[in-house]
């Protein structure tokens, strides 16, 4: 399991300082939001460049946005490795992740929990990336959604049957304990904010999720 933590949750004032604690994760995972596909507002490309200096890491921008397809390049350009856009976001996602693949980035689509797994099994041979999102999408530390975890078995069967190369991501209400249901049924990459970076030591908890991962859940 790749653990992406989400500096959603990490201190916007020492964000250099908060990403060098999770240097240990694989991913860091850039939750871009416009105050209209949910409420909040949160980075532009311009932060994601200026992380870009201090960080090997893969940057996982999941874009939160309406009209993702203006943002694409200049999120490319920034650095972005991975970019993820919502199929509730766009009535073009073809277009949208035809678009990303045109760019150095990889092409991610994400699916809100109210969102059945049919809506995107047109795109699944062309993404790198399905992001589930095990929570509404627009704060963190909201509790993990149970009935989301059927949808990563779904995927990973899907995956599994067709060949598909896809990562499966799954992000809200990750922790020590429901990172267990999501690795048992086929997550490979796993999202945490508020278990992370509202901790003392985000380092250990980064490890904390890695070892969790490894023992199967329910
Ligand atoms: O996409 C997000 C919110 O829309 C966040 O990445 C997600 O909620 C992570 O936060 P937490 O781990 O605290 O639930």
């Amino acid at each position: 399991m790749k653990i992406a933590p989400s500096i959603l949750s990490a201190d916007f004032a020492n964000l250099e300082t908060d990403i060098k604690k999770v240097a240990n994760a694989e991913y860091l995972h850039i939750d871009i939001m416009d105050g209209h596909f949910v409420d909040d507002l949160t980075f532009g490309a311009n932060v994601v460049q200026a992380l870009r200096k201090h960080s090997e890491q893969v940057f996982d921008c999941h874009l939160m946005v309406e009209n993702p397809d203006k943002y694409i390049d200049s999120f490319a350009q920034a650095g972005a490795d991975i970019i993820g856009v919502h199929v509730e976001a766009t009535p073009h996602i073809h277009r949208v992740l035809s678009h990303i693949k045109k760019t150095s980035a990889k092409a991610g689509v994400v699916i809100n929990p109210g969102t059945p797994i049919t809506a995107i099994t047109e795109v699944l041979g062309m993404v790198d990336q399905v992001l589930i999102m095990t929570v509404d999408p627009g704060m963190g530390g909201q509790a993990f959604l149970e009935e989301t975890v059927g949808k990563v078995k779904e995927l990973a069967h899907l995956k599994a049957q067709h060949g598909y190369k896809y990562e499966i991501e799954v992000d809200g209400g990750i922790n020590d304990q429901t990172i267990k249901k999501v690795a048992a049924v086929g997550a490979t990459v796993a999202v945490a904010g508020s278990f992370v970076f509202n901790a003392q030591d985000p380092t250990k908890q980064v490890a904390i999720l890695r070892e969790a991962a490894q023992i199967n859940g329910d």
